[in-house]
């Protein structure tokens, strides 16, 4: 049941409008740059893109879950391997909760090895009486504040892919080394979240998950099977001229994919029915996402259905809506509902952080784990009254012990958010937030099912 596309089908989008894309002041170079991306090695597999839509066709039947995370903005200087191990230590953590306190299973993507580039609300921003284009990722331009730094450098992109090489491959080793092995669990709370409460919670846990193990080895289970997990990427499919040349041809099938990440999304900015982001991820073959945010029609969802999966394959689409606290559960139904009744299969994934950001006193972007919680909770609801699965979730957070957003068992408020504000974009769960949130929708999922 595959879309065929001809190969001159991966450049249609080039005629039609292009949202959020960088302004590269040197055209000759970027042309340098994707030539030059074009020659470099696959980060992922095509057989491993298969394999992850197979497991989102059990996630869109109600037999698994998603757990989808990482950076808001990943940075070259985050490319590092503490930063990394952490992040990947906390998404292996959070997947434990859900397994075991849900008895789900969950499949792992990290928003990670890839999410580079930004789409912005304006073009520039401005600090007094200076003005520079917005900062759009690492992938694009500098943080720093500073007209050298803010320039759009088509030789970010080269880094890009680098660092999403670097990052890849230690998430791979990590995942299939025995880092990630279970019996390791108690290894991944370390350090300052061991002494939260949610670590605490998680020791517990963990503890729980030892005697299990105990009791299956007891029982003849060869324990090698709880060595390693199955990890997949995904970023957001925004810059199109890097995606593009990203995209081979598949040698088995004749199929493309794009080879930057097993998962790519389209965001609620760029998902344009006759826009070039939605024109291009038709024709590759990767598992795709849209994020539909509060203004969706149930029309819209379904124009997106037709144009990205006509052929109704499971696994193919997963719609990752960002509603809001307050809109979700007047939002969210109507989209179920038809798309339900149209019977296509669509694997439903909650993403409770962007449509849940305010600006704080002090001038930082933030958001309320207790908005973040209730988001989750109105997913849960709306699914449940509907008799639909609630597939997952989808949240930036970091491995860090950052002060982005308030709330959870530390009680951070407003104040302390300068203590460790680091993020490059927007606010991100710290280690500790991320395993409360993870505990609650444990919960929220037993009581569901
Ligand atoms: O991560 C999402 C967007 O890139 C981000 O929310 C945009 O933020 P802005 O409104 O500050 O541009
Ligand atoms: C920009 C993002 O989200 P959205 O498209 O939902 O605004 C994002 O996930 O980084």
């Amino acid at each position: 049941m595959s879309t065929s596309s001809a190969p001159g089908d991966l450049d249609a989008w080039r005629g039609l409008p292009a949202l959020q894309q960088p302004e590269w002041d040197d055209p000759d170079e970027l042309r340098a740059v994707a030539a030059e991306l074009a020659g470099q090695p696959p980060l992922v597999f095509a057989g491993e893109c298969d394999q992850l839509r197979d497991r989102l066709a059990d996630v869109a039947r109600g037999e698994a879950f998603v757990l989808q995370g990482g950076d808001c903005a990943e940075t070259f200087s985050g490319s590092n391997a503490d930063a990394v191990k952490n992040k990947l230590q906390t998404l292996l953590q959070m997947a434990v909760v859900l397994t075991y306190a849900a008895s789900v299973p969950v499949v792992k993507i990290g928003r990670m090895a890839g999410q580079f580039a930004k789409p912005r609300s304006k073009p520039t921003e401005v600090r007094g009486d200076v003005e520079l284009p917005a900062y759009r990722g690492d992938a694009v331009n500098g943080f720093d504040f500073d007209a050298d730094s803010r320039r759009n450098d088509p030789s970010r992109l080269l880094k890009a892919y680098h660092c999403s090489a670097g990052t890849l491959n230690l998430c791979r080793a990590f995942t299939k080394g025995g880092y990630a092995d279970l019996r390791q669990v108690h290894a991944w709370n370390q350090d300052f979240v061991a002494q939260s409460p949610a670590g605490r919670r998680y020791e517990r846990l963990a503890g729980e998950i030892d005697r299990a193990m105990t009791f299956m080895k007891a029982c003849g289970v060869n324990p090698d099977a709880f060595h390693e997990v199955e990890f997949y990427s995904s970023h957001e499919a925004l810059l199109l001229e890097y995606e593009r040349a990203l995209t081979r041809i598949d040698s088995l099938s004749g199929l493309p994919y794009d080879v930057s990440a097993h998962f790519l999304w389209i965001g609620e900015r760029t998902r344009q029915l006759d826009g070039a982001h939605v024109e291009f991820l038709r024709h590759i073959r990767n598992p795709i996402g849209v994020k539909l945010g509060p203004t969706t029609s149930a029309d819209d969802a379904l124009a997106l259905i037709d144009r990205l999966n006509p052929h109704h394959e499971p696994g193919r689409l997963t719609f990752i809506t960002r509603m809001g606290a307050g809109r979700i559960r007047d939002a969210l139904p109507p989209l179920i509902d038809k798309v339900h009744r149209s019977g296509a299969p669509v694997a439903w994934i909650c993403d409770p952080m962007h449509g849940n950001t305010f600006e704080a006193a002090g001038g930082y972007k933030t958001r309320r784990l207790d908005d973040v919680l209730d988001e989750v909770a109105g997913f849960f609801e709306v699914h449940r009254a509907l008799g639909t699965h609630p597939g997952g979730i989808h949240i930036e957070f970091t491995g860090d012990d950052v002060t982005e957003c308030v709330g959870g068992g530390h009680g951070l408020v407003e104040d302390d958010l300068h203590q460790r504000y680091e993020t490059a974009c927007d606010p991100r769960l710290n280690r500790g937030q991320s395993l409360d949130l993870a505990f609650m929708v444990a919960e929220l999922y037993r009581k569901s099912s």
